[in-house]
């Protein structure tokens, strides 16, 4: 039985509702921090929970590498030992191979590659990356392993990693077996080629599965050209079922795609751009390096409910972004957190009350456009 997905209401192609699994449900559109390597960077268990993030994503390729499956299974699985009790969805490594491990080799049968730490070989096979997910880890959704083909890429590139994708996803599948407690999804491929996309969603319902993530994008088509993809890909998969937007984005590209019916996003940038100094606010995003908020004394975004936003000023944060200070990575990853958090809630709000397109032109007017 997969978990039940019920869509509360609809505006237009956009949908709000609730993910219902054992450790909890998930409000659709729902933003996942990424907890890479165990933790969402900078942050504690509670500091996130405080943010309304309903689940976390956590990396296979990272958490196979240090502390590694059996140890990690030892240890009581990803949930006792990071202590957060709530969902986890687990990508299946193949992805992060592909841009983080210098060596790696791909056949029909698998995935080999070095890790990128001490050198070491390592295999990911469809099974091996299941039984990673689901026995060791105990992730509650636990994705496929396909191979995300680099953009531009040929149609003949592009087909290829999409077949080979469509027969990863029965193997999956096959290993997975049925459970109650737990989820999978399949991944769409198809670069920017309608018909693959038409081809490999097609493919992965013959196949069925509890979820249905669209692949293949973010990897540096841009903007616009995701958006021409999103025009047709959310809805070649079942309405009915969630649709999960991998590795997506920016604010805007959360809107863009929740507009186009995209339920679920992760993305690393909230805390990545967080150390860096960057904060994204209602009316756009900012970097606190810049000398112009050296004595400002306004708050970040007195509209985000996080210490930065409600404790600090501007000047303060400025300054410890200046200086390099580890308490400037933390309220600011707070606070970008805290922000797709609210700006997720904004979009379920909205639909829920049927004026999403009123909000989306709001949002350009006021986050895209200004763009301080
Ligand atoms: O096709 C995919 N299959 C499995 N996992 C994926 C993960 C992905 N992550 C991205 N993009 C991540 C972009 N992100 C933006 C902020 C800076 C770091 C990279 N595309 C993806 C496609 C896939």
């Amino acid at each position: 039985m997969p978990f039940p997905f019920d869509i509360s209401a609809t505006d237009g192609r956009a949908r709000t509702g609730l993910l219902r699994t054992p450790r909890g449900d998930i409000r659709t559109p729902a933003f996942m921090p990424v907890g890479t390597a165990a933790t969402v960077k900078a942050l504690t268990v509670g500091q996130v929970e405080q943010t309304g993030a309903d689940i976390l994503l956590g990396n296979t390729y990272h958490l196979m590498l240090r502390p590694g499956p059996e140890r990690m299974e030892r240890l009581g699985g990803l949930h006792r030992f990071m202590r957060w009790d709530k969902p986890i969805l687990t990508d299946s490594g193949g992805f992060q191979v592909m841009s983080l491990s210098g060596i790696s080799k791909l056949t029909e049968e698998a995935v080999t590659f070095s890790s990128h730490v001490d050198g070491s070989k390592h295999v990911l096979t469809p099974e091996r990356s299941i039984e990673i997910q689901a026995d060791r880890l105990g992730s509650d959704i636990v994705m496929q392993l396909d191979e995300c083909v680099a953009w531009p890429a040929e149609e003949s590139r592009a087909r290829e990693g999409m077949e080979l994708s469509a027969r990863w996803a029965k193997r999956s599948k096959a290993a997975f077996g049925s459970r109650d407690a737990q989820a999978l999804f399949g991944i769409q491929q198809g670069s920017t080629f309608e018909h693959l996309r038409r081809e490999s969603s097609d493919r992965l319902q013959d196949i069925g599965f509890d979820g249905y993530a669209i692949g293949g994008l973010a990897v540096g088509e841009g903007h616009a050209a995701m958006c021409e993809v999103l025009d047709y890909a959310p809805e070649m998969l079942p309405a009915d079922r969630p649709r999960y937007l991998m590795g997506v984005g920016k604010p805007v590209d959360l809107v863009e795609a929740v507009w186009r019916g995209v339920d679920m996003f992760d993305c690393v940038l909230p805390t990545r751009a967080g150390r860096h100094g960057q904060a994204w606010t209602w009316a756009g995003p900012i970097n606190l390096k810049n000398a112009r908020f050296a004595e400002d004394e306004e708050p970040l975004d007195p509209e985000v409910p996080c210490p930065a936003s409600q404790d600090y000023s501007k000047a303060y944060l400025h300054h410890l972004v200046r200086t390099d200070e580890i308490l400037g990575k933390v309220l600011l990853s707070w606070h970008n957190i805290a922000f797709f958090q609210a700006l997720t809630a904004a979009m379920r709000a909205a639909i829920a009350e049927g004026r999403f397109e009123q909000f989306r032109r709001d949002f350009h007017a006021r986050h895209v456009s200004n763009g301080r």
